[in-house]
């Protein structure tokens, strides 16, 4: 069933002016430290005083419609209520945010397409640590674990390869991936004026006692503990998924294999250095790559792949691996992440995500050094990459490029964080000059 959004009423553009203070402290919330326009551009009525609120943010290159289900009771907060939640007083009606609220989640389910999974909405749990989604696990019946609700933030109309790229690797037989058990969508008519159709969420299911792959790795680093058997076991875990990921949907073609991927490093430090002008200090740097790279004679065939495979997009489990968030970089658009692109990619992904682990596990200097370069062989050969200088270049060309998103994605949402971009990009290309000094 697809869920229609009707056009907002006073009510919805009051909890819309309240939002103003509230979603720049969301986690997920896309235009942090700018003073964002937020418009409401539809709303879901999906249960009584239940509403899913479509709110476009615009700030700078920042152009977005996010879904944000509220609940608006009439008064004061029901006892007990967690003061987290309170989005703040509309009229008579106190504001609640209702990602993990029972009555959202039963009509959510109620609505979805799908398998289905039995499970109880009066026990959710709304998980911490949000990124860029809100992720609630819901029990079964027996209180024990059945699934995990992610509700997207930033919708779009069309395809979403969080949902549709893990419904397609579980046709093909691939159980690397949690299934996706439920889904939904919904029509709204974007700013622009065209009517979409998109996906707002999936119930997929819970891997139990299942770690973040970061947590895991960080814990590794920390504890001086060489990461190269998990490593190595990633990277057969990776291999298959993207074997899974051919057989789905087919290879695309290389022809311009060497051109195009030149063109998208030097499109991605357009961008970069847009968004973080002292990044322009690496802009020479970065051509001669792009430089090298347009001169190979050849590149690997394209094909659908993770798009944004990180540590924290692993999970492990019971000595095994399991892949998730398949929606591609939250920053790029929607078309940029269903292209077909080298596997490689995936690979530089979580190369860059050693050097996260051990600065966030405290390693510097040699012993960062030495636990990454560990860590990477180990990944390298479990996913079997050839040691030659085409995948050298093309891994180096990769890794750069998703470094420079990281720049980019650290000052917006870390900037506490900006120094291991900063490391990173040294490591690729030598000492460079990012920051405005003479
Ligand atoms: N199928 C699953 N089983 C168990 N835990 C999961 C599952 N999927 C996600 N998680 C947990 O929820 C967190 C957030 O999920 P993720 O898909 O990364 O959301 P986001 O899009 O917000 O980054 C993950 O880090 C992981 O700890
Ligand atoms: O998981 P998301 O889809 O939200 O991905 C975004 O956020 C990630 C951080 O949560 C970010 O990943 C970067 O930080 C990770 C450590 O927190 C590290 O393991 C990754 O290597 C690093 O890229 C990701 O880039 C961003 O798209």
């Amino acid at each position: 069933m697809t869920l229609e959004a009707v056009t907002p009423d006073g009510l919805d553009h009051e909890v819309v002016a309240l939002l103003g203070t509230w979603l720049p402290q969301r986690r997920w919330y896309p235009a942090k430290g700018t003073d964002a326009e937020l418009t409401p551009v539809g709303t879901l009525h999906l249960a009584d005083d239940v509403r899913v609120l479509l709110v476009r943010a615009r700030a700078g290159d920042v152009d977005v419609v996010l879904q944000v289900p509220v609940a608006l009771v009439v008064g004061a907060p029901p006892e007990g209520t967690d003061p987290g939640l309170v989005v703040g007083t509309a009229g008579d009606r106190t504001v609640l945010d209702a990602a993990g609220d029972a009555r959202f989640l039963a009509a959510w389910l109620a609505a979805a397409d799908g398998p289905g999974a039995s499970v109880d909405v009066t026990a959710a749990r709304v998980v911490t640590g949000e990124q860029s989604n809100t992720s609630v696990i819901l029990p079964g019946p027996d209180g024990v674990p059945t699934g995990i609700l992610k509700v997207l933030r930033t919708l779009a109309g069309g395809e979403n390869p969080d949902i549709d790229v893990p419904r397609r690797l579980v046709e093909v037989g691939w159980d690397g991936v949690p299934a996706p058990l439920a889904w939904t969508q919904a029509g709204w008519t974007s700013p622009q004026g065209d009517a979409e159709v998109g996906y707002l969420g999936v119930l997929s299911a819970f891997v139990p006692g299942a770690q973040d792959g970061f947590e895991l790795a960080c814990e590794w680093a920390g504890a001086g503990r060489a990461f190269r058997e998990p490593a190595t076991e990633l990277g057969v875990t990776v291999a298959g998924m993207h074997d899974a990921l051919v057989r789905s949907f087919g290879v695309g073609s290389s022809m311009d294999g060497a051109a195009a991927l030149a063109s998208a490093l030097r499109d991605r430090l357009a961008w970069a250095t847009t968004a973080v002008p002292p990044l322009a200090g690496v802009a020479d740097a970065v051509r001669a790559v792009a430089d090298d790279v347009a001169r190979l004679a050849t590149t690997p065939p394209r094909q659908r792949v993770h798009g944004d495979l990180h540590l924290g997009q692993v999970l492990r489990s019971e000595g095994r691996w399991f892949v998730i968030d398949f929606e591609g970089e939250p920053l790029a658009p929607l078309a940029a992440r269903v292209r077909p692109d080298l596997a490689l990619r995936d690979v530089a992904g979580l190369l860059r995500s050693f050097d996260y682990a051990a600065a966030v596990g405290g390693l510097t200097g040699d012993a960062a050094a030495a636990w990454t370069a560990d860590a990477r062989a180990g990944l390298l050969a479990g996913y079997g990459v050839v040691d030659d200088p085409t995948s050298s270049l093309l891994l180096r060309a990769l890794e750069l490029d998703k470094t420079l998103y990281e720049a980019v994605y650290e000052a917006r949402n870390r900037p506490a964080w900006t120094a291991i971009p900063q490391a990173g990009l040294e490591r690729l290309l030598g000492p460079v000059r990012t920051s405005g000094d003479a």
